[in-house]
């Protein structure tokens, strides 16, 4: 049996990531250092595929920490990378805990893919590299902009070590570039435990809905779209999260004609902010308190996916509509409000 090293399997895509990999026969460990989250999340893990996880609580940027996960699992095959910080926000006013931690943690980990010859390793990049792209969809080959903020660097930057280390070594790689996961696993066993006041969309829709938060704001009504507000492609976590499992069925057959190759995961459909709003309103029956307010600085106008390579090379079939990832966000919500720990969560007390 594969076993697969999952780093950052306690957040939110890398938790439905491991489910996924469960259920497809995989052996799954993960490392993580709940800097961003709970490692309370592998009680849901356990309820929907019945096995227990094992989490390294490491600091990917400690190498020797990193290098010991190595020494007592010689048998790992492959890695899926998702550790990293993720805040845009809080990456232009923290620049260099972005890059030493989002940096450091992927070279100390291509060190070990190097030293114990780990034949696979798949990145989570992000469509934060195609900037505001000149035309959409974008595909794979849509040139990359200069990002909009240090995370965005990371991402790029990320790639761009991947595809250098890739050429200099025996492993092979797939990016994989994520348009907009929402939603939760369709069991509202997991899904995704933001941390302070959401920046995201949709957690501030269900935060807002629940009486959380008092109101939110949509960023802004005019711009150059269909109604005004900014059009994303927002795809379910369980879709994305299948996906990865296809990515090392893909290089474990042999199918890679490339040492790094590039997917783009979305759905291939754009909605705006306020769409997405009211088919929330639709789905949950609920009306939502909100109002419009300035544009977010750095937002990109509209931007979703050609997902045609994915779909035909990875054989990525997409299970949920925009309906279902609203609902499943919805019910997720709903159960945190149930369990207090969860729901008042700060940084600090989710341990
Ligand atoms: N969620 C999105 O909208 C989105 C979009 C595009 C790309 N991505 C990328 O996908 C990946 C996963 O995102 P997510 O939404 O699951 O984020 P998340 O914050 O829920 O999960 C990331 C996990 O990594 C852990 N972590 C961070 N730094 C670490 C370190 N140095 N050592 C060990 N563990 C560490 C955190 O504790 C957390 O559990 C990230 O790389 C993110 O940048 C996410
Ligand atoms: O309270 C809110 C929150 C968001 N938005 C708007 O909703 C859209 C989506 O915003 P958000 O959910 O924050 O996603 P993005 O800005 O598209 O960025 C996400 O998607 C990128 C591409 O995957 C990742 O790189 C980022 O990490 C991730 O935060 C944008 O137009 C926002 O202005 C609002 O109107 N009100």
């Amino acid at each position: 049996m594969s076993k697969i090293l999952v780093t950052g399997g306690c957040g939110y895509i890398g938790s439905h990531t491991i489910v996924d990999l469960v259920e497809n026969g995989y052996e799954v460990i993960s490392v993580d250092n709940n800097s961003r989250s709970t490692s309370r999340i592998f009680e849901g893990i356990e309820k929907i595929t019945g096995k227990k996880i094992k989490n390294y609580k490491v600091d990917l940027c400690n190498f020797d920490d990193t290098f010991a996960i190595f020494q007592e699992n010689e048998d790992i095959t492959g890695i899926i990378h998702f550790a990293a910080f993720k805040a845009v926000g809080e990456s232009v006013e923290q620049p260099l805990m972005y890059f030493e931690n989002n940096l450091v943690s992927l070279i100390n980990l291509l060190k070990c893919v190097q030293e114990f010859n780990i034949p696979h390793f798949v990145f989570s990049s992000s469509c934060t590299v195609y900037g505001n792209p000149d035309k959409i969809p974008v595909t794979e080959t849509t040139p990359p902009k200069p990002a909009e903020s240090p995370y965005g660097y990371t991402k790029q930057m990320g790639e761009q070590i991947i595809n250098e280390f890739s050429k200099a070594n025996a492993a092979q790689c797939v990016l994989l570039r994520y348009f907009n996961p929402v939603g939760a696993h369709p069991s509202i066993m997991i899904g995704e435990l933001p941390i302070g006041k959401p920046a995201n969309l949709v957690p501030a829709i269900t935060q807002t809905a629940i009486g959380k938060l008092p109101l939110m704001q949509v960023y802004g009504d005019d711009y150059d779209t269909r109604d005004g507000s900014c059009v994303r492609d927002f795809i379910h976590v369980s879709d994305i999260a299948h996906a990865h499992t296809l990515a090392i069925q893909f290089l474990e057959q042999g199918k890679s004609t490339k040492r790094c190759e590039v997917f783009n995961l979305g759905s291939g459909n754009g909605f705006t902010v306020l769409e997405a709003i009211k088919t929330f309103e639709k789905v949950s029956g609920v009306h939502l308190n909100y109002v419009i307010g300035p544009r977010r600085p750095g937002d990109v106008i509209a931007i979703y996916a050609n997902n045609d390579f994915a779909v035909k090379t990875l054989g990525w079939k997409l299970k949920y509509s925009l309906e279902d990832m609203l609902l499943t966000a919805w019910k997720w919500e709903q159960r945190l409000k149930t369990d207090e720990k969860f729901y008042q969560s700060k940084p600090a007390d989710l341990n």
